[in-house]
C-alpha cells in the first residue's frame, strides 16, 4: 500500500494545487458539512482507478489502525462499521482511523495512506518527505512491538482541532492498551460465566464449564454411524418430520456433528460434496429453536412470539441461500414454514423487511450482502442470536465477502444491544453463541478464522473429530494418504483431496481443439447418455455461444450466470432441475452448494481456477451416493494442469475420447495414479 516517491511527489503536487474532490464522489457528497462520503464507484470497477480499496488485512483484527496523508476538504469514505476518530488538520492534514473498518475506500489522488499499524515506521519517515513540521516524532513514544502487537485497541476522543495533530491529541500516546493472550482470557471468561443468561440453553452452559477440559471424552463417544436419528438425540418431533419427508437414515457427516452441535460445540465440519452437510446443522437447530425443538431445551420459542433470530445461516450465492431456506421449509413442515426466513440478495428489500416484522422468523438464511445491509439498517436484531451458520466458509471469507462478513460476525450473538453499561470484550460477546463452519474444502484460512471466532472448535468429519488446536498451520488439514513432498505446497493452502469428492465419482480428461469443445461435449452427452448435465465455463460470453451452439444441434440447454436477473435464474434452475432442460451451462455461481439429484455428468468445459474449484464443481454430480461422471475438456497444452489437478486431489483423471457413441479411456488409470 505504501507508494513510491514519485507517488507521493505527485500528491504533494496536487496538494498545492488544493485538489477537489475526483468525479468518483457524487455532488451530494461534497457538501462541506458532511463528514463521510460515499464514492460511486469502487477500486474494483473499470473507471474508478483514482480510488484505491485497502482491506484490513484480517477480519478478526478489531483494531485496525490507517493514517493517511490527507488533504484539506477532502473527503473520505470508510466502508467499515465503527470509524472513531477522524481529525483533519488545517493546511497539512494528518488523518487517522481506527476502528472496525476491513474496507477502506478512498482517492488516491486526496490520500495518501502512509501507515499502518503494522507499518509504523513508515509514519514518520514518509511525513519527513512532507516537510516533517508535524510532530509525529510522538510515535515514538508507542514502542514498535507494542504497535505490532495483534491485539493493540486504541482509545480516543474525537479531536477536531485545527492545530497541529499530535498523537496526544488524537490520545494514542494515553490510552494504548494491549489485550491479553486470546486464548487464556477466553477460557478464563468462558469459566467465571456466572449463569446461563435467560432463555439460552441449558446444554451450551455446561460445555462453557467445561472448557478445554472432558471434550476428549465427548468427541470419543460421539456415534460415527448412527443407524437412525433418534440415536442422535433429536426430538420425536423432528425424528417424525424427518420421516415423513423419507429421511429414515442419517448420512456419517450427520451423525458425527448433530450431538457435538447438540452438546453446543462450535465446529467447522467438512465432507465431501453432497454428503448431507445441510441437514448436520440444521437438525441441531431446529431441535434447539423453534416449533420443533426438544420440550426441554430453553431458547426459542413460537414464531410470531419473540423478536430476536435465534439462528442465522449465511451462504455465498442466492440460488443456495434459497435451497437452505427450502430445506428449512421442508423440515418444519407448510405449518410452520414462518420459522424461516430467507434474505437474499436480489430480491425486493423492502418486502424481506416487512415479512421480518410480521413473522417475526426465528432462523434467517441469506447471503452476506443482504444480511449486513438490513442488520445496518437496524431492521434485523441478531444480538441474541445463539448460532451462526457459514455455509461454504472458505468462499464466504473471501475478498468479495470481508466487509459484510465482518458485520456479520461482529453482530450476530454479540448481545452488546442488551446492556450498553457492559463494558465485555468482543470476543467475550462472541463466545455467546454457537458459530459452525461448513464446507467440503477447508483452508487453513478457515482452521484459523474458527479458532478466533469459536471456542475450542473442532474439526468434524465423516469418520473423525478433531480439535482444531491441534490442526498444524502447515501440515494438510484433511490428509486422505500419505503425501510426497512434492505436493506439499498444496498442502499449505490445505488442499481439498479426496474427502471432498464423492467416492463414487468418475473422473476423465479429454484432449480437443478449443473451436472443437462444443461438439466434443455434445458427444460426451450422447455415449454417457446423461440425463441432467452441468457444463462449467469461465467466460459469460463464450457460454451464450456455447448454448447457442448446444440449442442449434438440437440439445436442449439453457445459460445459467450472474448477468441474468433473478427471476430468469430461478426459472432456469426450476426447468432445470424438473428435467426440462437436458444441459445447464454455467459459471462458479453454481459451483457451490446446488443441489440437483438428478445430475449425472458434469463438464469442465473450461478449466477450473484451482482444484478447490474442481472438487466443488465436480461436486454437483454424485450427490449422496449417486454415481456421476466429471469430464474435463482441455487443450493439448492443458494437460499438465489436468495431471497438476489429479494429483492434488488424489484421484486419478485418465483420458479418454468419444468414439462412435462411446466413452473410450485411452490411458491406463493405473498409469494415472495421481500419488504413486
Ligand atoms: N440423511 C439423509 N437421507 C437422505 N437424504 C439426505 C440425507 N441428508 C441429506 N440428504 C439429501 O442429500 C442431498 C445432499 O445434501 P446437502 O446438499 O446437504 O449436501 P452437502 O454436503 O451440503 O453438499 P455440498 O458440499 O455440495 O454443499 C440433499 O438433497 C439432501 O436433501
Amino acid at each position: 500500500m505504501v507508494e513510491d516517491l514519485n507517488e507521493i511527489k505527485e500528491v504533494k503536487r496536487r496538494g498545492k494545487q488544493n485538489t477537489k474532490l475526483t468525479g468518483n464522489f457524487s455532488a451530494k457528497s461534497r457538501r462541506k458539512d458532511k463528514m463521510w462520503h460515499k464514492p460511486k464507484l469502487d477500486a474494483h470497477h473499470p473507471g474508478s482507478e483514482s480510488l484505491s480499496t485497502l482491506i484490513v488485512p484480517e477480519i478478526g483484527n478489531p483494531n485496525p489502525l490507517l493514517i493517511f496523508e490527507a488533504f484539506p476538504k477532502s473527503s473520505i469514505y470508510f466502508s467499515g462499521l465503527r470509524i472513531n476518530f477522524l481529525p483533519i488538520v488545517k493546511n497539512r492534514s494528518l488523518l487517522i482511523v481506527v476502528g472496525n473498518a476491513t474496507r477502506v475506500t478512498y482517492s488516491r489522488s486526496d490520500f495518501l495512506l502512509v501507515g499502518t499499524h503494522k507499518m509504523p515506521a513508515l509514519i514518520s519517515s514518509r511525513l519527513l518527505l512532507f516537510g516533517g513540521s508535524l510532530p509525529f516524532q510522538k510515535l515514538s513514544h508507542v514502542s514498535r512491538k507494542t504497535w505490532l502487537h495483534s491485539g493493540v485497541t486504541v482509545r480516543h476522543q474525537v479531536d477536531r482541532d485545527h492545530g497541529p495533530l499530535t498523537l496526544a491529541s488524537v490520545g494514542i500516546k494515553s490510552v494504548i492498551e494491549t489485550t491479553e493472550p486470546a486464548e487464556t482470557e477466553k477460557v478464563k471468561r468462558l469459566n467465571s460465566r456466572p449463569e446461563v443468561p435467560k432463555g439460552k440453553k441449558a446444554v451450551r452452559s455446561n460445555v462453557i464449564k467445561s472448557a478445554g477440559k472432558q471434550k476428549t471424552v465427548e468427541i470419543e463417544a460421539a456415534p460415527f454411524a448412527a443407524k437412525s436419528f433418534s440415536e442422535l438425540g433429536l426430538s420425536q418431533t423432528l425424528i417424525e418430520r424427518l420421516e415423513s419427508e423419507g429421511f429414515m437414515t442419517p448420512t456419517d457427516v450427520q451423525s458425527a456433528a448433530i450431538p457435538l452441535i447438540l452438546k453446543g460445540h462450535d465446529a467447522v465440519i467438512q465432507s465431501y460434496t453432497g454428503s448431507g452437510k445441510t441437514l448436520a446443522y440444521l437438525l441441531p437447530i431446529l431441535a434447539d429453536v423453534g416449533p420443533l425443538k426438544k420440550k426441554t431445551s430453553g431458547g426459542g420459542g413460537e414464531p410470531g412470539k419473540k423478536t430476536d433470530i435465534e439462528a442465522v445461516v449465511v451462504a455465498p450465492s442466492r440460488e443456495l441461500g434459497m435451497q437452505i431456506v427450502r430445506e428449512f421449509e421442508k423440515i418444519l413442515g407448510p405449518a410452520n414454514k414462518r420459522a424461516v426466513q430467507q434474505l437474499v440478495g436480489g430480491a425486493n428489500r423492502s418486502r424481506q423487511e416487512e415479512a421480518l416484522k410480521k413473522n417475526k422468523p426465528l432462523i434467517v438464511v441469506g447471503t452476506p450482502g443482504r444480511i449486513a445491509e438490513i442488520s445496518a439498517a437496524g431492521k434485523l436484531h441478531t444480538h441474541g442470536c445463539q448460532y451462526l451458520v457459514l455455509d461454504e466458509v472458505d468462499e464466504l471469507l473471501s475478498f468479495n465477502f470481508r466487509e459484510d462478513m465482518h458485520r456479520i460476525l461482529e453482530h450476530v450473538g454479540s448481545r452488546s444491544g442488551s446492556d450498553p453499561r457492559e463494558s465485555k470484550s468482543s470476543l467475550a460477546k462472541r463466545v455467546e453463541r454457537q458459530t459452525i463452519l461448513v464446507s467440503a474444502t477447508v483452508p487453513f484460512s478457515v482452521i484459523r478464522a474458527a479458532r478466533s471466532w469459536g471456542h475450542d472448535p473442532l474439526l468434524v468429519q465423516a469418520k473423525k473429530v478433531i480439535r482444531l488446536e491441534s490442526v498444524p498451520q502447515t501440515g494438510p488439514i484433511i490428509p486422505s494418504k500419505p503425501t510426497t513432498s512434492s505436493s506439499s505446497s498444496s498442502n499449505l493452502q490445505g488442499p481439498p483431496a479426496v474427502e471432498s469428492l464423492p467416492p463414487s465419482l468418475k473422473h476423465y480428461h479429454c484432449v480437443t481443439r478449443l473451436q472443437h469443445k462444443v461438439d466434443t461435449l455434445r458427444r460426451c452427452v450422447h455415449a454417457l447418455d446423461a440425463k441432467s448435465v452441468i457444463v462449467f465455463m469461465n467466460h459469460t460470453k463464450q457460454l451464450k455461444d456455447a448454448v447457442f451452439k448446444l440449442e442449434a444441434r438440437g440439445m436442449s440447454a439453457m445459460e445459467l450466470h450472474g448477468d441474468l436477473g433473478k427471476l430468469a435464474r430461478s426459472t432456469t434452475m426450476k426447468k432445470f432441475k424438473r428435467g426440462e432442460v437436458r444441459v445447464l451451462v454455467t459459471n462458479e455461481l453454481s459451483a457451490r452448494g446446488l443441489d440437483v439429484a438428478e445430475c449425472d455428468l458434469v463438464v469442465n468445459l473450461d478449466l477450473p481456477t484451482d482444484s478447490i474449484h474442481y472438487a466443488h464443481r465436480a461436486g454437483r454430480t454424485g450427490r449422496l451416493g449417486r454415481p456421476g461422471t466429471v469430464v474435463t475438456l482441455c487443450e493439448e497444452p492443458e494437460i499438465f494442469v489436468v495431471k497438476k489437478l489429479q494429483k492434488q486431489l488424489g484421484v486419478p483423471i485418465p483420458a479418454c475420447q468419444f468414439i462412435e457413441g462411446k466413452l473410450i479411456v485411452t490411458e491406463d488409470e493405473k498409469t494415472t495414479q495421481p500419488l504413486s
